[in-house]
């Protein structure tokens, strides 16, 4: 009946609840809804799996959305710290702008010093912040401090420690060392930046050291993208919020509200917390229909999946588009992703350790690039198995919580957490990273290199 995953739109007839009979099939998630709409009560065990998407696959669909860009502002450098920039960023000037003393010591031309016998009159005295007006006299040096400007004349400087200084014939002078090359202890004008030099890019995130850099060329206002306005939902009737909300049977505190708004603070965004939302169509319906009006992105968690009491989708679907993912990853097997009006909505999984790596791996990019941000593969470093997989059932990447510890000969090895279960926060509180295994792995031995990504390489904040 259903053969494969095309742009089709398939009409059901409306489900308990009035909802709208019309579902869009582009993906092979679309088609597992479909089956689940056409034969709904039926075990999962007992349809035929859908085909899933490679997390590779996941990944290109992703980045191939479009997406709409915040407008360009303009910020104080104080104020830009993670902020995307919106115009490249070229040097004005040169960085240093002068050559200065790179110690505190003697400055000298390098052509006296064999003729002078490293014996030198001392004329001058040069601090940072006071450049000389004077050029050195021939067989002359200047005391001065490190990032002073270098006298004109001087090329080369000798470091304190090893000179010698005093009065001769009421004259002060110093001696320095014969060996020294030309150019020693001298910092060139321009040696950092040189005028001209294109140092940021558009897309480009700003880092401690990128504004270390802007403030070297004296920027002080920064072209960047305003901040995304992100909303975030968590989803379930069983859910409560600390302090708000009185411990009940059945009740669960809501902690992905917390996590993803931790995770999300890393981004350039403003988070607002839309709360709790129980599982009711309607109430979900209006509560992501309101807050489309006011954000660029709603991120949900919970109720993505195919239960009766799961409603984002249908309810994505009647405000605007739905594309469901399902993906041959563990854990995070479905993100949904919608469209309402030009609000993009990410559906994470409810567990917290899928809705964790399903934001880390697929909703941060996503949120990224729409912030105008240019986004890159997580650094994976190749580390040694601290475990033992002798047999894995293949087609499908499992990202694990794992820990890494220095092995006998320092090499990072990466332990694995003793449980897997998707709703342990205490695993994703003692992992530094994820192991990842491919889709082919069939077996790891101990020892053997497998890929880790840093908790800090995929953005998780300090
Ligand atoms: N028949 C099937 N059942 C389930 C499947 C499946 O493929 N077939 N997948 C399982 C997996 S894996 C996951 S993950 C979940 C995803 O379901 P939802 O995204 O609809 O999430 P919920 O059912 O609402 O919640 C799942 C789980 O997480 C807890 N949760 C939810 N929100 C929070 C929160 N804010 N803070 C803490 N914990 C939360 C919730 O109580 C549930 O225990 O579906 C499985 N079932
Ligand atoms: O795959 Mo669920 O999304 O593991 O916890």
């Amino acid at each position: 009946m259903l053969k494969g995953a095309g742009a089709r739109t398939v009409r059901f007839e409306p489900l308990a609840g009035g909802d709208d009979p019309f579902f869009n099939i582009n993906t092979a998630g679309d088609l597992a809804e479909a089956a689940n709409r056409l034969a709904p009560g039926v075990d999962d065990c007992l349809r035929p799996g859908p085909v899933r998407l490679t997390h590779e696959a996941a990944l290109a669909r992703l980045a191939a959305r479009p997406l709409p860009l915040p407008p360009t502002t303009e910020v104080p450098l104080a104020d830009a710290l993670g902020r995307v920039l919106a115009g490249p960023v070229t040097a004005p000037r040169d960085v240093p702008a002068a050559d200065t003393a790179a110690v505190d010591g003697y400055a000298f031309r390098h052509g006296d010093l064999d003729p002078a016998g490293g014996f030198f009159r001392l004329e001058a005295r040069l601090a940072a912040g006071h450049p000389g007006q004077a050029a050195l006299s021939p067989w002359a040096a200047a005391r001065i401090f490190t990032g002073a400007v270098m006298p004109a004349g001087a090329d080369t400087v000798a470091m304190q420690e090893d000179c010698a200084s005093g009065i001769e014939d009421g004259v002060s002078v110093v001696r320095v060392p014969l060996s020294l090359r030309k150019g020693a202890n001298r910092r060139r004008a321009g040696e950092d930046l040189t005028a001209g030099t294109r140092l940021l890019e558009p897309g480009d995130r700003l880092r401690p050291q990128d504004l270390a850099a802007l403030a070297s060329i004296g920027l002080d206002r920064i072209p960047v993208r305003a901040r995304l306005r992100l909303g975030l939902l968590s989803t379930g009737d069983e859910l409560l919020r600390p302090g708000l909300d009185q411990p009940r049977p059945g009740g669960l505190y809501d902690a992905n509200h917390f996590l993803l708004a931790g995770l999300a603070a890393a981004c350039p965004v403003t988070v607002t917390d839309l709360g709790i939302c129980g599982d009711r169509r309607d109430a979900l319906q209006l509560a992501l229909g309101e807050a489309a009006a006011a954000h660029d992105l709603i991120v949900t968690s919970g109720g993505a999946s195919h239960g009766e009491e799961d409603h984002l989708v249908a309810v994505l679907s009647a405000l605007g588009q739905v594309e469901i993912l399902d993906l041959a990853i563990k854990p995070g097997r479905r993100l949904v992703l919608g469209r309402i009006g030009d609000t993009d909505v990410i559906g994470l999984p409810g567990n917290p350790v899928a809705a964790m790596i399903s934001f880390l791996l697929y909703a941060r990019p996503l949120i990224l690039r729409r912030a105008g941000a240019t986004v890159t593969p997580p650094h994976r470093l190749m580390v040694a198995a601290g475990f033992s997989l002798p047999s894995r059932k293949t087609g499908r990447r499992e990202f694990h919580r794992a820990r890494l510890v220095p092995g006998p000969d320092g090499t990072l090895v990466a332990d694995l957490y003793a449980r897997s279960g998707s709703g342990l926060i205490s695993s994703l509180r003692a992992a530094d990273g994820l192991v990842e295994l491919a889709e082919d792995v069939a077996s790891v031995a101990p020892g053997a290199p497998v890929p880790f990504l840093s908790f800090a390489a995929l953005g998780v904040p300090a």
